[in-house]
């Protein structure tokens, strides 16, 4: 593979420390998630911080709200430059709509399907019947009507939605080495398995950011792809 499908989440309260970490493991990854942590700690003075490095920004803000509402904050964001942002597709096909409208230009919509935390007892504890599989692609069906780019799903559903969406773009987070902590991840797969089922975007936060040796652990996922 040409370019490095990883994208480290920066998962770190800390603006320094986050910068340091991704500036060390800049070398080893394709691109910098910043997720709700990150946004909620340093705003958008933390996210051009962070451009600085040169790297591809994902900003995975999972908004879910009134379309109008979302549309609005997707416009709030344009000055960021994210490559890629996040809303719930289970906020239904109009709000998708109205925010890929309103995505920047150069800017990749995509629709978090199932968190990779939940189990199939946990959906159904929300009041959806079926399994998480089920769940998230349906989601992928409705993103893809909604005229999204892509999905985040977990590593178990990418290969499925990939046989639906041909040339879809697909972010798999949950990853783990193979003897890696899940942690609070139920749906898990490796780096690697994730690539080989379809994947273009692979999320890896703790794995690297927790590590003893950040860039070893960074050196050692690249290793297997
Ligand atoms: O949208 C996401 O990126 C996301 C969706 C999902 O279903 N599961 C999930 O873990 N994520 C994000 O992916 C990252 C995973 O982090 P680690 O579990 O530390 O590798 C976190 O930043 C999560 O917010």
């Amino acid at each position: 593979m040409s370019q490095n499908p990883v994208y480290l989440a920066l998962d770190l309260p800390r603006l320094d420390a986050a910068e340091a970490l991704a500036r060390k493991v800049s070398g080893h990854i394709g691109g910098i998630k910043l997720g709700l942590e990150f946004f909620c700690a340093h705003g958008h003075h933390g996210v051009h911080e962070i451009h600085k490095i040169g790297l591809p920004l994902f900003l995975d803000l999972k908004l879910h709200d009134i379309p109008n509402t979302v549309a609005a904050a997707m416009q709030a964001i344009h000055v960021l430059e994210p490559s890629i942002v996040t809303v719930h597709a289970s906020g239904g096909r109009a709000m998708m709509e109205d925010a890929k409208a309103a995505a920047g230009e150069n800017c990749k919509v995509v629709g978090v399907t199932v968190l990779t935390s939940l189990d199939d007892g946990d959906l159904n504890a929300t009041g959806v019947s079926g399994s998480a599989h089920e769940q998230a692609l349906r989601l992928a069906e409705l993103a893809h009507a909604a005229g999204l780019d892509g999905i985040v799903c977990s590593g178990h559903e990418v290969g499925a939605v990939h046989d639906q969406w041909k040339d879809g773009f697909f972010v798999v987070p949950g990853l783990r080495p193979a003897d890696g902590k899940t942690g609070d991840q139920k749906r898990t797969v490796t780096p690697r398995e994730a690539r080989d089922a379809g994947a273009s975007v692979l999320v890896v936060g703790r794995p690297i950011s927790r590590a003893e040796d950040p860039l070893a652990a960074a050196r050692a996922i690249e290793a297997t792809l």
